[in-house]
């Protein structure tokens, strides 16, 4: 997640909780254009769909760090307001501002135990009227903007990264996430309570993410992933160690269907962190990036990626907007959306890019 200095004010991590081996893939061998790390980083997105971001000594990622350190702190004065002063900011759609906890249910059926504001990048780079935010939120508008813009580099770097692994046209992804065009991309802020040992059942509900990319800014624990083929039995969960100047990053099911399955996304749910950790409120930042809202779903067509043809599907004509809301109706639902998806074999043989 972020720098040092945010860790140091917590009970370290426990030792003894199981705990997920991902890779930890340096965003400035990624710049300097290492192949090695490149091919590292496919590898995890195909098979884990996540891995840990190491951000140190590369100027987006510098940036990016003393960016998250700014969020953490404007999270903690918008969360230490008045439900009351919240509740004024309540998430209508397009899902922007604040959702209390309790709105959602976990798999008990209990009441969710996170509650989070999410500032939309439409509402922060004028692609929309501006929006009214509590003060910390306005009056730290450039601390998101630059947020947005460090994290957005890193973006297109995983972006090109994915493309030549895929090989796909270079820009094809970054086609898709214009920053001047109305998108659902939210930097999501987020606090549960600290939490007692009686506590039972998740905080956030087990889910994949169905936009693009998410880059999640973790200081305690209390994530847990479920590894690939684990069926879904608590003792099968693993909780991912958060890693100071460390972002984690995991992948959305908007890249699983536009790569007909090569790319995976993971199922993920928060709990009450380990140890000692579940007694301090829990503060996460997410940078949630989700497609144009008027991009296709479609399969993308060339490189590795086989065709709809070739699997005998019929292709998705649907809007990522259109997409998007039939996820979060059947996520609210409680349908069965969870399950973690991608992660087949790539083509052997390139699909050739239609010219004209
Ligand atoms: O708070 C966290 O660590 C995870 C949040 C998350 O999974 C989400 O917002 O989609
Ligand atoms: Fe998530």
């Amino acid at each position: 997640m972020a720098s040092s200095r945010l860790f140091e004010a917590y009970p370290p991590f426990p030792v003894d909780v199981p705990t997920a081996i991902l890779p930890k893939i340096s965003l400035d061998k990624l710049s300097s254009g290492s192949e090695a790390e490149a091919n590292e980083l496919f590898h995890a997105c195909r098979t884990k769909g996540f891995f840990l971001l190491d951000l140190q000594n590369e100027p987006a990622g510098d940036g990016l760090l003393r960016d998250i350190e700014a969020l953490f702190a404007i999270t903690r004065e918008v969360m230490d307001l008045s439900l009351e002063e919240k509740t004024e900011y309540k998430q209508h759609p397009p899902l922007l501002g604040y959702k209390a906890a309790g709105i959602m249910k976990n798999e008990k059926g209990q009441p969710d135990r996170c509650e989070f504001f999410n500032v939309g990048q439409d509402d922060i780079r004028g692609n929309i009227p501006r929006r009214a935010n509590p003060k910390p939120v306005q009056d730290n508008r450039e601390t998101f903007m630059s947020f947005m813009d460090n994290a957005s580099r890193v973006l297109f770097r995983i972006f090109g990264i994915l493309e030549a692994q895929l090989g796909l046209p270079t820009g094809t992804l970054a086609a898709l996430h214009r920053q001047d065009q109305p998108s659902g991309t939210v930097v999501r802020m987020i606090r549960y309570p600290p939490q007692t040992p009686r506590d039972h059942g998740s905080s956030l509900l087990n889910h994949t993410d169905y936009g693009t990319i998410t880059m999640l800014c973790n200081v305690l624990g209390g994530l847990q992933i479920l590894p690939p083929g684990a069926s879904n039995e608590d003792s099968n969960w693993q909780y991912v160690k958060p890693q100071p100047n460390c972002v984690i990053v995991n992948l959305g099911d908007a890249l699983v269907e536009w790569t007909g399955d090569i790319l995976r996304s993971n199922e993920h749910r928060v709990i009450a962190a380990p140890g000692k950790q579940a007694e301090h409120a829990r503060f996460s930042v997410a940078f949630l990036v989700r497609p144009e809202r008027k991009v296709s779903m479609k399969r993308l067509v060339g490189g590795k990626i086989p065709t709809a043809a070739e699997d005998g599907k019929e292709e998705l004509s649907v809007s990522a907007d259109e997409w998007e809301l039939k996820k979060a109706v059947a996520l609210i639902a409680g349908a069965d959306c969870a399950r973690s998806k991608g992660g087949r074999e790539l083509r052997t043989t390139n699909v050739p890019v239609k010219v004209g």
